[in-house]
């Protein structure tokens, strides 16, 4: 039997790479998954933390421009009731006329707007806060523009529209000035969308108009948009308000990208998702302020699932690796151990077996016996020990040669061994001497068993070749006495071999104890 199995070292290890290489299959879906809703978290939390500063930022710029919107609503009105303006209107003196150009001039320093005009009824300019500059349109003639012809209908209000003589776009603020219930004239104020623009330093930021139109925007390819949502307006309105026959929308789509949190968009022709949001104020109802913001750092959104991917993936697959190959090393470990035990106890089995017949050999033959003679003092079990010696054996070496001798010893070990109980134990203690132990076997047993024993190899004999040969045994047989050791024993059952030898041979003897010596159970 070998010492070790043959089993391949490095099966167990290509197993742990099969298993491993399973799990790390079915872990890298997981880990993929888990990036992205990692990812898709983390930018709901920084897209939710810019939105809300952005909305109150937006709101600050809402209430602030409102608040100069609603003086600037407020103005035409207030300069209605001038007296410099009525005096100028009624005695345009040249000395009245300064008066109210000049008071025109501080009024208009006070407010976001561009220009204010007192305007005679017949449409002519009388009255400016920039009289006194070339580019002044006083002397001019607005009798055809809304926020003139409207308001002598007795109508008042905003207009939005194109200067006359500049072709600049702006807001009109105008209503009529009355002297008892007359109309005298109109006061207008006018903002350029310029001006408008050069109130917001923000970039993000744009205005709308009640239509839906991007009237105010940093970014020049905004402007004169529409928002998604605008009213459907008729391209002679357009031409009119806008000066443009057709408006362009502004291109915003939902975006839906399964990384990107909701509520943000598309610009057509970008990649970069933008934050879009709105605020309105109840004084200018009719202008929406906007923040259209880019977000580019989102545009890293796939780079960072694949960055965490690599994390999550790589760290859980490292995790199964060394799992997979502690439990693989600790199960080798453990086979080893086994197979360590297995390679001792055969080590130990052939120690004490003889090397030609397999049976006990002489010093596991004593060692059993000494325990089993201490057994027998102990409970006073009878015991009884032979030896057992072919006889002529020399002339079976010599005639037929060596190895037929060795064939004769193993044949004795197999009868023998065939022939006694499973607790009785046979040992080579000699080249062609024998000797049997019998645990709980009196002499009269002892001497039955051998008898028979010796009969069966009288009568019987082992094949060689063609030849079939036969040889007998002689016996020398103790019982076990309260005095015995191991040595006095074996040494009685070698005494009566030696009577049984010289007794002819093919005979059982039996060594009696000394006189002294009590024989436990004979
Ligand atoms: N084939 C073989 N022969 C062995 C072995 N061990 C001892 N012998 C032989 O056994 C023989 C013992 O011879 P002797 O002691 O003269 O005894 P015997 O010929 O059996 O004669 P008696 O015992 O007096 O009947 C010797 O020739 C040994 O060489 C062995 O392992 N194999």
């Amino acid at each position: 039997m070998p010492l070790m199995k043959s089993e391949h070292p490095r099966r167990p290890f290509a197993l742990a790479v099969v298993i491993l290489t399973l799990l790390i299959l079915a872990w890298l879906p997981a880990a993929w998954w888990l990036s992205g809703s990692l990812t898709r978290s983390e930018a709901q939390r920084n897209v939710d933390d810019i939105r809300g500063r952005r909305v109150e930022m937006l709101k600050l710029q809402t209430s602030g421009f409102a608040d100069r919107w609603r003086y600037l609503t407020t103005s035409p009105e207030i300069i209605a009731n001038s007296p410099a303006v009525l005096r100028a209107l009624a005695m345009p003196t040249h000395e009245h006329v300064n008066e109210a150009n000049h008071y025109l001039d501080m009024l208009i320093e006070r407010t976001i707007g561009d220009t204010i005009w007192v305007i005679s009824t017949e449409g002519r300019i009388v009255l400016a806060s920039d009289a006194d500059k070339p580019t002044t349109l006083v002397g001019r003639t607005l009798h055809d523009q809304p926020f003139f012809r409207d308001v002598l209908k007795g109508q008042s209000g905003q207009f939005f529209g194109h200067g006359l003589y500049t072709g600049q776009p702006g807001f009109y603020f105008s209503v009529p000035i009355r002297v008892g219930s007359d109309i005298v004239g109109v006061a207008a104020i006018k903002v350029r969308i310029d001006t408008l623009d050069a109130l917001f330093g923000d970039p993000s930021i744009l205005i709308s108009d009640q239509m839906g139109v991007v009237v105010m925007s940093k970014v020049r390819g905004l402007l004169w948009h529409t928002l998604p949502g605008a009213q459907a307006i008729s391209p002679s309105l357009q031409t009119l308000r806008y000066g443009k026959a057709s408006l362009e929308p502004i291109g915003l789509t939902p975006a839906s990208s399964p990384l990107l949190p909701a509520g943000l968009f598309h610009k057509a022709g970008s990649e970069t998702p933008y934050l879009f949001l709105s605020q309105r104020d109840g004084s200018t109802a009719r202008l929406t302020l906007h923040m259209l913001l880019p977000l580019p750092e989102l545009n890293r959104l796939p780079a960072q699932q694949r960055f965490y991917f690599a994390l999550i993936g790589g760290s859980g697959a490292l995790a199964l690796a060394l799992v997979t190959l502690l439990l693989t090393y600790l199960r080798h470990i453990k086979r080893l151990g086994r197979q360590l035990a297995d390679a001792n106890h055969e080590l130990q089995r052939q120690a004490d077996s003889d090397f030609l017949t397999g049976c006990a050999n002489r010093r596991k033959f004593e060692r059993m016996l000494e325990a089993e003679l201490a057994r027998s003092h102990r409970y006073g079990n009878a015991l009884a020990v032979a030896i057992i010696d072919i006889d002529f054996f020399k002339r079976i070496n010599d005639s037929y040669g060596h190895p037929v001798g060795d064939a004769g010893l193993m044949h004795l070990v197999r009868t023998v061994s065939a022939a006694i109980r499973e607790g009785d134990l046979l040992g080579r203690i000699g080249g062609e001497e024998f000797a049997l132990m019998l645990p709980q076997t009196s002499e009269q047993d002892a001497d039955t068993v051998l008898q028979r024993l010796r009969a069966v190899f009288e009568a019987g004999g082992f094949t060689a070749g063609e030849q079939r040969i036969g040889f007998t045994v002689s016996i020398g047989y103790a019982a076990a006495a309260e005095a015995d050791g191991i040595e006095s024993l074996l040494q009685r059952a070698d005494a009566a071999l030696y009577a049984a030898k010289q007794g002819g041979r093919n005979r059982v003897c039996f060594g009696a104890a000394p006189a002294a010596a009590a024989q436990p159970n004979a």
